[in-house]
């Protein structure tokens, strides 16, 4: 699903945020990114989002080299990944059922289609009762889910996530990445950046650690249980 090929990125020209990254996420794998604050995390992810181009080697997405998508050919492409931040980064003056709605509207989709996938989408995170909120009424943990809802409603392949529980209680943590963890188990490959490191070693998926920008270790469940 993911091939990173020798992946190097600099800021303004001099800047290594990240050097020599080789790694492949499967289809249908879920993977922790770890490490330190300014490790790289983001700008990784960034790059599979293609909000960001590689300065050295290739990034390849369901077996593409996204670097060589045409412009026009973006949007398409970044639909297929479902985006979870930290922050939720909701419309605060539409209800809870709007903002699940927004990609869908945005891509045109049916008023009445769009309308039952975004009540699947809220009942898959628990939320349905709440879709004529506002955001400010839900809590941070709810809002979140929200967010998780937005992000599934297209079904993308690939769901990404960054530091989605930041900042949330352990408990609230816990529940926010078994939801990843439901969405996993139907196919979709995840891929969490979070420094929350003793809720992942508990989830035993397979962690890729970042320092410096470059990836220092590539474990799997039970390596990290060990
Ligand atoms: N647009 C940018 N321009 C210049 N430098 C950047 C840019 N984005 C990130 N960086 C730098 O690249 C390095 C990696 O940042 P990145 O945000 O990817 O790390 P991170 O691991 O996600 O950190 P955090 O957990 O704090 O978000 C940092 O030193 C950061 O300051």
């Amino acid at each position: 699903m993911i091939a990173f090929e020798h992946v190097g990125k600099r800021y303004g020209g001099r800047f290594e945020a990240l050097a020599g990254l080789d790694f492949h996420v499967r289809r249908g794998e879920m993977v922790f990114l770890t490490g330190h604050s300014g490790a790289g995390k983001s700008s990784l992810l960034r790059l599979i989002m293609r909000l960001e181009r590689p300065s050295r080697g290739r990034v390849m997405v369901a077996g593409h080299d996204i670097d060589r998508l045409h412009d026009s050919q973006v949007p398409f492409y970044r639909r297929q990944i479902g985006v979870v931040f930290q922050d939720h980064q909701l419309l605060l003056d539409r209800s809870v059922f709007a903002n699940v709605a927004l990609p869908l509207e945005i891509q045109g989709v049916e008023p009445r289609e769009a309308a039952r996938r975004v009540r699947a989408a809220l009942e898959k995170v628990g939320l349905l009762h709440r879709e004529k909120a506002l955001p400010i009424e839900l809590s941070s943990g709810e809002q979140q889910r929200i967010g998780i809802a937005r992000a599934v409603v297209n079904k993308p392949a690939l769901l990404l996530a960054d530091e989605p529980t930041g900042n949330l209680d352990p408990q609230l943590s816990a529940d926010i990445m078994r939801l990843f963890e439901d969405f996993n188990r139907i196919g979709t490959t995840v891929m969490v950046a979070s420094h929350d490191l003793a809720l992942i070693a508990r989830l035993r998926h397979r962690v890729l650690r970042l320092r410096d920008g470059r990836l220092i270790a590539d474990e799997h469940a039970h390596e990290v249980a060990s």
